[in-house]
């Protein structure tokens, strides 16, 4: 569905360069959903710009659902869909008509435009909505209806681009269930980008992480924390230095003792079983698994959380 060979774009800046894209080579296959993660300026939101054709590229060449993004961009927005970082939809329209007027602008009729409109009414639960103003709907009623407007013509890839940023986390659990079930149902490929990281563990399968414009980890979220981090057990115990004996590499503070590991969760039963046996009496034990904050940790030395947080 996307194929990108070296894809660059760099800005001039007050006389500086800012490469915001440093040769990304990414490719997707149709049905998947990848969330493209990273920190604020990573170069996410330029990545989706070329994709989506609103950028031209520096260098390197990208395919997006089957169709070159320089050599025919008419033709690649034809067969995606784009949901930008703002409303699309116009404030004072009414929500059925701003929806049929978008299914016209594709050249649909007007019958089979009111047709899609009634569809994704339903499918994205806009039902009862019909004549409100866009204006006077709620964020995550708004988000529905952007995510409507960027599937009026049908495109079998749907770019996301930070969904639910703003929204309260109600509203955002159910702008991913309706997402999800969409991809499901019209087997949309989506591509999406978040600097949410419970985002993209909750959604996607696969997570191309992104930072100062290169790829620097592309996997599913299990795969990325098996590679890349380590689960922590912590062990509140009546004799620590018994256990330190017993366990390879346990480490010691206090009364407590720590221990890193990988599957941390199928490991701990196990152990806990061994201390029994040994006449340890464990007081409380602590199964910290580990985040896909730690694997960005792990990667860039730094937290995303903090840096999601600060912005
Ligand atoms: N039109 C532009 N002119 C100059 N610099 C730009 C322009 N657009 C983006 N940049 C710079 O390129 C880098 C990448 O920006 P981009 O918006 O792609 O990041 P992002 O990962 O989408 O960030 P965010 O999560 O904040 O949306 C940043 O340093 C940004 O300041």
């Amino acid at each position: 569905m996307i194929l990108t060979e070296d894809l660059r774009r760099t800005f001039r800046r007050r006389g500086a360069v800012v490469e915001a894209v440093r040769g990304i080579s990414l490719r997707v296959e149709r049905g998947e959903l990848v969330a493209v993660l990273g920190p604020n300026g990573a170069g996410k939101s330029t990545l989706l710009r070329m994709l989506t054709t609103l950028l031209r590229p520096t260098a390197g060449t990208a395919q997006v659902a089957g169709v070159d993004v320089v050599a025919d961009p008419a033709g690649v927005r034809q067969r995606i869909g784009y949901v930008g970082q703002g409303n699309a939809g116009g404030h004072h329209h009414r929500v059925l008509d701003e929806l049929v007027t978008q299914g016209a602008l594709y050249g649909r009729t007007r019958a089979a435009a009111r047709r899609r409109a009634g569809e994704l009414m339903e499918a994205l639960e806009l039902r009862g909505l019909e004549r409100r103003t866009v204006a006077s709907l709620s964020g995550g009623q708004r988000r529905r209806m952007d995510v409507a407007i960027g599937l009026v013509h049908r495109p079998g890839l749907l770019f996301l681009d930070e969904p639910t940023t703003g929204m309260d986390p109600q509203a955002r659990a159910n702008l991913w269930e309706h997402i999800t079930r969409l991809r499901r149902e019209m087997d949309t490929t989506v591509v999406l980008t978040t600097h949410y990281l419970d985002e993209a563990d909750a959604m996607a399968e696969r997570i191309v992480v992104v930072d100062h414009g290169e790829v620097i980890a592309d996997a599913g979220s299990a795969a990325l924390r098996a590679r890349h981090a380590e689960d922590r057990i912590v062990l509140e115990v009546d004799e620590p230095a018994t256990v330190k004996d017993l366990v390879d590499g346990a480490t010691v503070v206090g009364f407590r003792v720590e221990l890193r590991l990988a599957d941390g969760a199928r490991v701990l039963p196990g152990l806990l079983a061994r201390l029994e046996r040994a006449g340890v009496t464990v007081h409380a034990a602590h199964l910290h698994e580990a985040s896909l904050d730690d694997v960005f940790l792990a990667l860039t030395g730094r937290s995303l959380r903090e840096e999601g947080a600060a912005a």
